[in-house]
């Protein structure tokens, strides 16, 4: 018998007590050391700077001397890939910025406005006629009439120029204004500007949409109305564009409004209006007729696909329009192929819907009959429980659409009632039913 201590038996006790807080807690598991590339080559190369290589304490550039602060976000103060109208909820960064520099330079003129009174007075009876700025793109083009003597004409005019406006923009460190102390627009060009269709001067201090104002403090305060940064912010809502003018992200917000989502290549914008749809007169005249007034979300999005001749699964919740959204595009088919005559009407209909049960089916004739009868498109019902013999009459004179059961269908073909020999368009309704009820197999 092994014989062991006591010693050894607390030891082993310890250690398995370790070991279950280890695995559990996952406790005291020590680090392998790594060693670091700069101590492990430490004898072959050297990686200490020698001060004399330092270059950047001998930087005269003056766009180094005071290097940015890093900042996460970018740009004008924004972040790619995501909403920017979120972003700038939470982030006035530009706006501070913009609003700095306006302060800084409204100050700086104020100083000199200052100065150049003082100067003016101690002048005499000199009459300063300062119309700074009033050439775009200009500062200069200071007037100053001198009528030793006369009146003194202490109202210094106000003018925003276009170069002042750039200016206050892109931040350079020129007068923004004439600022006669107290108010910010005085004389102002308006109609010359909305002449040149600049929009950039009016008199109730409004830049481009931005509105310049004063606060308690004394301080000018730059409140953007709108964002004037990301132009597409700035645009209208997709409801009152033209289809034409939607880009990608009114397309988006339009499919996210109405819980659009797709799936596939290239998929063309939905539908706003049945009138962007692009169905022909008599359709639209139907679809009138029947009092759509708008189409429902799946049919916005899948008629659009259907007439660009492409495959389509489409799932949506029962009575949301499933039934017009492929009907309709079937019809716009249908219409472009040459009538059916008794001949061509032997190779049998143009397009074939299948339905799992006959009340799908017939439900399905009825919805496709509302529009079919503008179009001239003839339909039958293929379904059991209704005469045969009479279905087989009606596939004899020639129908462009036919619309079955599986059960039925079979049958139809297998008495040779009808072929599918140009049969182009199929739509199996509530797919996912008829693979279950085993339609695959037959
Ligand atoms: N754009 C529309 N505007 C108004 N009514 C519509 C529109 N589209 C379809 N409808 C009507 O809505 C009802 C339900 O449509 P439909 O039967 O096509 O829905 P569905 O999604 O196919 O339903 P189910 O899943 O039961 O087959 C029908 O009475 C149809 O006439």
């Amino acid at each position: 018998m092994l014989q062991v201590n006591t010693t050894d038996i607390n030891n082993y006790k310890e250690k398995e007590i370790e070991m279950i807080k280890q695995q559990y807690l996952g406790l005291n598991k020590k680090k392998k050391k790594m060693q670091k590339p700069s101590e492990k080559f430490r004898n072959i190369f050297n990686f200490e700077w020698d001060q004399s290589e330092d270059t950047s304490r001998y930087d005269t550039n003056p766009l180094y001397q005071n290097r940015l602060e890093p900042q996460i976000l970018f740009g004008r103060g924004y972040i790619a890939g995501v909403d920017v109208r979120e972003q700038r909820k939470k982030n006035n960064f530009y706006d501070r910025l913009v609003q700095n520099r306006i302060n800084y330079s409204m100050k700086k003129h104020t100083e000199e406005e200052l100065q150049k009174k003082k100067g003016s007075s101690l002048s005499h009876s000199t009459n300063i006629d300062t119309n700074v700025g009033t050439n775009a793109g200009t500062n200069a083009g200071t007037n100053t009439d001198t009528n030793a003597g006369t009146n003194t004409d202490t109202n210094v005019g106000t003018n925003i120029t276009i170069s002042q406006k750039k200016s206050l923009k892109t931040g350079t460190d020129s007068d923004i204004a004439n600022y006669n102390g107290d108010s910010y627009s005085a004389d102002i060009r308006k109609d010359k500007y909305n002449e040149e269709n600049h929009n950039i001067i009016l008199n109730n201090n409004i830049i481009n949409n931005e509105v310049i104002s004063k606060n308690t403090n004394d301080e000018f305060i730059y409140k953007p109305i709108i964002n004037n940064i990301i132009k597409d912010v700035q645009n209208k809502h997709w409801s009152e564009k033209k289809r034409e003018e939607m880009t990608d992200r009114d397309w988006r917000i339009f499919r996210e409004d109405n819980e659009i989502y797709i799936k596939g290549g290239i998929v063309p914008p939905p539908i706003r209006t049945w009138e962007e749809s692009g169905l022909s007169p008599d359709l639209l005249k139907a679809i009138k007729k029947a009092k759509y007034d708008k189409p429902t979300p799946i049919q916005m999005q899948a008629i659009p696909i259907s007439l660009e001749m492409r495959d389509l699964i489409g799932i949506a919740e029962t009575g949301s329009g499933k039934t017009a959204a492929f009907v309709l595009p079937m019809l716009s088919y249908v219409k472009k192929l040459p009538p059916l005559t008794y001949e061509t009407s032997q190779d049998g209909p143009y397009a074939l819907v299948i339905a799992p049960s006959r009340e799908l089916a017939i439900q399905i004739y009825e919805e496709t009959n509302k529009f079919a009868s503008y179009c001239s498109c003839r339909t039958v019902a293929l379904v059991g429980g209704r005469n045969a013999e009479a279905q087989a009459f009606e596939l004899r004179k020639g129908v462009e659409i036919i619309i079955g059961t599986p059960g039925r269908l079979q049958d139809c073909l297998e008495k040779a009632y009808t072929v599918l020999n140009q049969c182009n368009y199929v739509i199996l309704d509530e797919a996912d039913r008829m693979m279950d009820m085993g339609f695959e197999e037959t």
